[in-house]
C-alpha cells in the first residue's frame, strides 16, 4: 500500500452533517457457491467524497455494478435518495441522479470525442423518431444545446482542443477524463468512481483530482474506488474498506491504513 500523504483529506467531509444520498442495505451477491459481496451495509452522505478500497477480489466494482443497476443483487436494498431503486435498470438511476464511470472506459473509438460526450445527454427528444417528424425544429434546437454544453464540459476536463478528433487517438489517462466529461452530461448528483487513477500519467492525474474537487465544491457527492492511497487521503474525508466481500471497517484514511486487520487484509490478499 502507498504511504498516505500528510496532508488532511479536501473534501468537505467532516463540515456537514450531510443526510445519505446513497444506502447499500444488507448487500449480498452471489455466483454460484461464492459471495461475492456478502452482506454489507453503508450510507453516502451528501456532498461528501467517501473512499471504496480494499484488496484484489474483495468485492468492490460487484458492488458498484449493484449500486449502478448493471446486476441485481441476490439479498439487500439500495435507496437512492431514500427511494428503495434496487429493481430499477441503470438507465433509470441515471436519470435519478446516479453516474459511474467504469475501471476500464470503452468509448466508441471512431466517434469524436464530443460525440462521444453527447450520448451521455439524457431525455433527447429527438431519439423519439414521430418527434423528428412532428417537431424538427426543437430537436434541432436541443441537439444545439447538448452539443454545446458537450463541448463546455469537454473544455472542463481539459480535451476541448481533441473534440473533433475520434476517441481512439486518446491515452488511457485521456479516456478516463472522456468518460468523466459523459457522465457528466447527465447531470448527476452523486458519481460512482471505479479507480479514476488506475494507469493515469501523474500530470493527468494532477487534472483528475482538481476536477473532482472542483465539482464536489459545487456539491456533487462521490464513491470513490481507488487502489492510490494518496489519491485516497487527499479526495476522502471518508473510507471503506471491503475484504472477501464484506466491509471491514471504515473511517479517515489515515486512520483505516494503520487498522491492523487492513493491513493483514492487504498482505493476505494481493497488494496493489
Ligand atoms: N460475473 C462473475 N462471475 C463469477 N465470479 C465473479 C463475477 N464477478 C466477480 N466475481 C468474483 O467476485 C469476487 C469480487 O470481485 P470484484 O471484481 O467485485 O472485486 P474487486 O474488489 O473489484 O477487485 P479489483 O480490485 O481487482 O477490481 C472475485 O472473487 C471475483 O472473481
Amino acid at each position: 500500500m502507498t504511504q498516505l500523504s500528510a496532508s488532511p483529506a479536501r473534501s468537505n467531509a467532516e463540515t456537514s452533517d450531510a443526510p445519505v444520498i446513497l444506502a447499500a442495505d444488507g448487500i449480498e451477491k452471489r455466483f454460484g457457491g461464492i459471495a461475492a459481496v456478502g452482506g454489507v451495509s453503508f450510507g453516502v452522505p451528501k456532498g461528501r467524497i467517501v473512499g471504496l478500497i480494499g484488496p484484489n477480489g474483495a468485492g468492490k466494482t460487484t458492488m458498484f455494478d449493484i449500486l449502478a443497476g448493471d446486476q441485481a443483487p441476490s439479498r439487500g436494498s439500495v435507496r437512492l435518495k431514500g427511494r428503495a431503486v434496487e429493481a430499477e435498470p441503470a438507465h433509470l438511476r441515471i436519470r435519478s441522479g446516479l453516474g459511474r464511470t467504469f475501471q476500464i472506459p470503452r468509448p466508441f473509438a471512431a466517434l469524436s470525442l464530443v460525440e462521444n460526450v453527447m450520448l451521455g445527454a439524457q431525455g433527447q427528444i429527438g431519439e423519439r423518431i414521430w418527434a423528428n417528424w412532428l417537431m424538427p425544429a426543437r430537436v434541432a434546437r436541443q441537439e444545439r444545446e447538448t452539443y454545446d454544453k458537450a463541448m463546455e464540459t469537454l473544455a472542463f476536463v481539459g480535451l476541448a482542443r481533441l473534440a473533433r478528433e475520434p476517441a481512439r487517438v486518446l491515452s488511457g489517462g485521456q479516456r478516463k477524463l472522456l468518460e468523466l466529461a459523459r457522465v457528466l452530461m447527465a447531470d448527476p448528483e452523486i458519481l460512482l468512481l471505479d479507480e479514476p487513477a488506475a494507469g493515469v500519467n501523474p500530470s493527468l492525474l494532477e487534472v483528475i483530482i482538481e476536477r473532482i474537487l472542483d465539482l464536489n465544491a459545487r456539491g456533487m457527492t462521490f464513491l470513490v474506488i481507488e487502489h492510490n492511497m494518496d489519491m485516497v487521503a487527499r479526495l476522502c474525508g471518508h473510507v471503506l474498506v471491503m475484504a472477501s466481500g464484506r466491509l471491514l471497517t471504515e473511517g479517515t484514511p489515515d486512520a483505516v491504513v494503520r487498522d491492523p486487520r487492513v493491513v493483514e487484509a492487504y498482505l493476505g490478499g494481493a497488494v496493489p
